[in-house]
């Protein structure tokens, strides 16, 4: 079968930003006009077409990163709508893996807000290219200038207005688009009558001159040709036209060097058209960006362009269970899938056959014979293909760049009601553990309880509620835990020795190894440097893992050892009595003997919180921070708001129940933010209850 749209009008795109800045009503309005449904669905009332999950309904967020096609001025348009909460992270940093371009979306009463910054740094991370979509311009205090400076500023983004708003506040009605120099006016509610002239309302000609110019030294910036006949326009030569104008825009936001600044509302369905526009014109097709990368089967890095006469490459981005069956979410990077196929894992080194391919089109499941070079799609069948797995060609294998997981910072014991309770839970568990890669699962090895963990209480929350009304699990919820950590801070030299001969064959495996404190956020890290063959090559492996089983708890209270480095650099073996096994449990020795001497230190970890309260309440919130062992980092205030924010690092140990206690410390009008930031070494006092603790004192 033949391709129906080119590549070249193919546009994967996101939708992130700070939760409630408006990301699944744009998306719904997208939907809307451009013909994919004919009624409007609506957050606040839970008829969303995107928030599929009756938790995503109930409590009108979103939580999973739903994928969607639609199509506008002959261009396919996959859409994947992100949450905005931290909670869920891993849905923005798997989609920002597997898409070519990003809406960002501001609120423009709010501006750039905690999570805008961190959304922006998943985009940066995977180089997306960006649009900056400022929404909610019908609010009051709506302040589309504001927030480009914050943009400018706080996001340090080449950000450029290609767009002046008409009307402010409730009567924002319009806008001025600076590159065709065309003023688009709405005239009915429902946003489908436009009064498109040449002509610039006198209230914003000053603005639309300022920021044409502005937008015509940026564009010239970024493009040498265009630059030269830019500074002969100064001089009085010939007018840039607007198709290079639109060119050089597409070339600079493609290559990062722009992001384009529009404006609208959503909910008064203004400016979402133009959005569509500007997508179509400004963010790449998957032929523009540079090719995928990723590992061949020698070691050696390898691309894959995208094109479907190529090996087909292909990333599992998610898994999800569906009324459908289990839906494995790919991207197609080069050749074509097909359904009824054989592919070939090559993350798992498993062959597997896809029964079928589908394609989500609002909450339709369309089903399709095959997915091309920079499809995003979904494939049935697929049973030990999970997320950050590559499919692929098997005689043109590939491994391609994975994604980035965090990991998970809290956790809670679960322990089931009865008996029946706990073959279901088991089931769920594996389920949930399946779709959500920040979502773990281990037993005490203490209580023998079944421990679960995540990124914060909503998600532990929302995953706890899903066993409950999908699985049917009836259990009993622990109370929140820190997941803290260990690590060392000296560097030694240590062995670890396995020697039975006696009677028999015996066990010999013996190592030599350099122990060192690593990089943050390293985990373990294995360097071997045997030569000569003290450890022959067949036992390096099994003494690694060793090694790597015994990081996984700590001396100090049993918490799993990060950010070391072991370099092995000698050991001994015996011609009959070594054997993997003896090398494995080496390593493994190796590391316990090592780590009691090389300093060990207990780690938590610490979240950037930033909190938003009515100046006349800062005080109480910052003596309350200090009071968590919290460390203030900044404080600013908005002085037409009245608002003040508090930006700090404090323990998450401290963190538990923070939403409540907020509410009641600032009559509910406080509200706060809180994500990851890094592990920091626990503070003596501290640490000698948490080591009580975990031995049962
Ligand atoms: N006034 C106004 N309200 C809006 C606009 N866009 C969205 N909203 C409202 O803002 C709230 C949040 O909108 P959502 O679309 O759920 O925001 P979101 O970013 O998808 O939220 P999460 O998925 O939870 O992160 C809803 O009550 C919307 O009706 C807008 O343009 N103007």
């Amino acid at each position: 079968m033949a391709r129906t749209i080119p590549l070249e009008r193919v546009r994967n795109i996101g939708i992130a930003a700070h939760i409630d800045a408006g990301k699944t009503t744009t998306t719904e309005r997208i939907l809307f006009y451009s013909g994919v449904v004919h009624k409007m669905g609506e957050v606040h009332e839970g008829t969303a077409v995107t928030d599929w999950m009756a938790q995503e309904r109930e409590r009108g967020i979103t939580i999973t990163a739903a994928a969607i096609s639609t199509s506008w001025l002959d261009h396919r348009i996959n859409i994947i709508d992100t949450p905005g909460h931290v909670d869920f992270t891993i849905e923005v940093e798997r989609s920002m893996r597997v898409l070519d371009g990003v809406i960002a979306v501001f609120c423009s009463v709010g501006g750039v807000q905690p999570q805008s910054e961190t959304v922006w740094r998943q985009a940066e991370r995977y180089q997306v290219p960006r649009i900056a979509f400022i929404n909610k311009m019908d609010r009051t205090g709506a302040d589309f200038f504001k927030v480009y400076g914050q943009i400018r500023d706080r996001l340090r983004a080449n950000a450029v207005p290609i767009q002046v708003p008409v009307g402010r506040e409730s009567d924002f009605h319009g806008l001025v688009d600076l590159v065709a120099m065309k003023t688009y006016l709405y005239t009915n509610d429902l946003g489908t009558d436009i009064q498109v002239s040449d002509e610039i309302p006198e209230e914003v000609q000053d603005l639309v001159a300022e920021y044409r110019e502005k937008l015509l030294e940026a564009v010239a910036e970024t493009d040498e040709a265009l630059m030269e006949k830019y500074l002969e326009q100064l001089e009085g030569g010939e007018a840039l036209t607007e198709e290079e104008i639109r060119h050089s825009l597409r070339q600079g936001t493609i290559k990062g060097l722009i992001v384009p600044v529009i404006c609208g509302s959503s909910f008064k369905n203004r400016g979402v058209q133009r959005l569509l526009d500007a997508v179509v014109d400004y963010l790449p097709a998957p032929t523009e960006v540079p090719p995928i990368k990723g590992v061949l089967p020698d070691g050696e890095e390898g691309v894959r362009y995208a094109d479907d006469d190529a090996p087909l490459s292909a990333l599992a981005f998610k898994v999800m269970a569906d009324p459908y069956g289990r839906l494995t979410f790919v991207r197609v990077y080069s050749g074509v899938l097909q359904k009824g196929s054989y592919i070939y894992n090559a993350t798992k080194n498993k062959k597997e056959r896809i029964s079928r391919l589908i394609v989500l089109k609002s909450d339709e499941r369309i089903e399709v014979e095959e997915l091309r070079a920079g499809d995003l799609g979904a494939a049935l069948g697929l049973k030990d293909t999970l997320t950050g797995d590559t499919i692929c060609d098997e005689a043109n294998s590939i491994i391609l760049e994975s994604l980035y997981i965090p990991e998970p910072v809290i956790s809670v014991a679960v322990e089931p009601k009865t008996k029946q309770d706990m073959e279901k839970l088991s089931k769920a568990l594996q389920s949930l553990s399946e779709e959500d890669p920040t979502f773990r699962v281990s037993i005490d090895s203490e209580t023998n309880q079944t421990v679960i963990a995540g990124m914060g209480e909503l998600h532990l929350e929302i995953l706890v509620d899903r066993m409950l009304r999908e699985f049917k699990v009836e259990a009993n919820i622990g109370a929140p835990q820190v997941a803290y950590r260990e690590t060392i801070r000296k560097s030694i030299r240590t062995e670890g020795k396995f020697i039975r001969q006696s009677g028999g064959k015996g066990q010999y495996g013996h190592v030599v190894i350099e122990l060192e404190p690593g990089e943050p956020g390293s985990g373990f890290e294995f360097v071997s440097k045997i030569v000569g063959g003290s450890v022959p090559k067949e036992y390096i492996n099994p003494a690694e893992q060793g090694m790597k089983e015994a990081c996984e708890s700590g001396v100090i209270a049993g918490y799993p050892l990060i950010d070391v480095k072991a370099t092995l650099v000698d050991g001994s073996y015996h011609e009959v009595d070594s054997s993997e096994m003896a090398f494995k449990i080496a390593g493994s020795m190796a590391i316990k003997n090592g780590v009691t001497k090389a300093s060990p230190v207990l780690l938590e970890p610490m979240m950037k919180v930033e909190v938003e309260v009515p100046e006349d309440f800062i005080g109480n919130v910052i003596g309350d921070l200090n009071s968590r062992r919290g460390q203030i980092e900044g404080q600013e205030t908005d002085q037409s708001q009245s608002i003040a924010k508090v930006v700090a690092k404090v323990p998450l140990a401290t963190m538990f129940g923070y939403a409540t206690d907020i509410r009641s410390k600032t009559q509910g009008r406080g509200v706060f933010s809180m994500e990851f930031s890094h592990y920091e070494e626990v503070p003596r006092s501290v640490a000698e209850t948490i080591i009580a603790k975990s031995k049962g004192n």
